[in-house]
């Protein structure tokens, strides 16, 4: 009798391979398909708890490499834990930590025990493997762990692929084996194997072994350079092959037309840390395409930033408006941006899930698609 897993999921429709359902953890429900803002240092860059709640996010990250180097993840357990430390009362997803050693330490080396990094602040050197990141996720208590991998660079070759996704398999392994608390916090796989349907079938096939320790699956190796229509060949031959009764979620990934790509072939997770840093330095998400709030052209512009958004700052502000505050560098300015940028992909997937329960999903991703390619802003 496989153990009861704390993280759950209920398929509600289907339209093509594009999917709903509810998934259900210690902190709460999460409505799917789902984009997940970033909260890279225990906070999403400017938004408080209550904007985020207001806005509609159910679910948001938390850091491994980064609460590990600041404020450390014993000091977080000492205030009870990520929730109560940020004071956020729903799901949280943290990383592993492999991904950001690889792509912000200075990598000194993989070993079959773990990884050798200086920190991106002070240039200390640090250690982590499977142990140690599983250890600071069960400190931070979040509710669904990520197992620690290696992403490879996009482009990896076959050579290279094959010996990483064996050792990732074996750190699963030593995941599993160290995770302190399987009743409350889910642990996801997460599967590699570049842009090679084969290599694919190969991490998921090593993974499945181990299938009733994993409340979902993530496909992890994406987003890191690859050609876009390699990511989406990829996709579209492994996520179906993703067990149909655990949620699927798609690391990395947060550009509008790309979500709804990853939507098409059956993922029901995202995240992705674009929104709130181009938010911040002036570029917004709109119904036909990005818009840089800077240019000279809005200054005297009185519509809201997006005229087809009906969020709290398109309801409040002018373009004018926002371009005067990203010019006196007023820290209003980044934050206005940051939460219509969210704001936005949180309704493209709530959107989403009412064109796939009425069938018409793909209708409504080609529409989006053509007026996201207008650029007439
Ligand atoms: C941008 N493209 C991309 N991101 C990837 C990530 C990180 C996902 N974002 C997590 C995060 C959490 C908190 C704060 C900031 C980021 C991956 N993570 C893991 N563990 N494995 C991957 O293969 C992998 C592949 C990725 N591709
Ligand atoms: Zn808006």
């Amino acid at each position: 009798m496989s153990k009861k897993l704390p993280v759950t999921y209920e398929l509600y429709d289907k339209d093509g391979k594009a999917r709903t359902g509810k998934i259900t953890t210690p902190h709460g429900e999460i409505e799917t398909p789902v984009f997940m803002p970033v909260g890279t240092q225990a906070t999403v860059k400017g938004m408080t708890p209550e904007e985020l709640e207001e806005m509609g996010a159910e679910i948001i990250l938390g850091n491994t490499y980064h609460l590990y180097l600041r404020p450390g993840d014993e000091l977080v357990a000492k205030f009870g834990g990520l929730h109560k430390f940020m004071n956020w009362k729903k799901p949280i997803l943290t990383d592993s930590g492999g991904f950001q050693v690889f792509s912000l330490g200075d990598l000194r080396n993989i070993k079959e025990e773990g990884v050798y990094f200086r920190s991106h602040l002070d240039g200390s050197k640090h250690f982590i493997s499977p142990e140690k990141s599983i250890n600071i996720q069960n400190n931070l208590g979040s509710d669904i762990v990520m197992l620690f991998d290696e992403c490879p660079p996009g482009m990896s070759s076959k050579e290279y692929l094959i010996p990483s996704i064996e050792r990732t398999t074996r750190w699963a392994k030593r995941c599993v084996e160290a995770h302190k608390r399987p009743d409350e916090q889910g642990l996801f796989a997460i599967v590699q194997g570049g842009i090679y349907e084969d290599l694919r079938d190969k991490s998921l096939s090593e993974l499945s072994e181990m299938d009733e320790y994993f409340s979902g699956y993530a496909v992890g190796g994406l987003a890191v350079g690859e050609p876009r229509e390699d990511m989406y060949r990829v996709l579209d031959y492994i996520v179906e092959k993703l067990p149909e009764d655990k949620p699927r979620y798609l690391m990395g990934v947060g550009e509008p037309l790309d979500m709804l790509e990853a939507v098409a072939s059956g993922i029901d997770m995202m995240d992705c840390v674009q929104p709130s840093r181009i938010g911040r330095h002036g570029t917004i998400f709109t119904k036909y395409g990005r818009l840089v709030v800077k240019n000279a052209s809005y200054s005297e512009d009185t519509r809201p930033l997006d005229e087809g958004c009906d969020c709290y700052v398109c309801r409040n502000y002018t373009r004018g408006y926002i371009r005067h505050l990203f010019k006196a560098q007023e820290i209003l300015g980044g934050r206005l941006a940051t939460y219509h940028n969210l704001y936005f992909l949180l309704k493209l997937m709530k959107d989403s899930r009412t064109a796939i329960k009425e069938k018409r999903f793909n209708e409504f991703k080609a529409e989006f698609e053509k007026n996201y390619a207008m650029g007439k802003n």
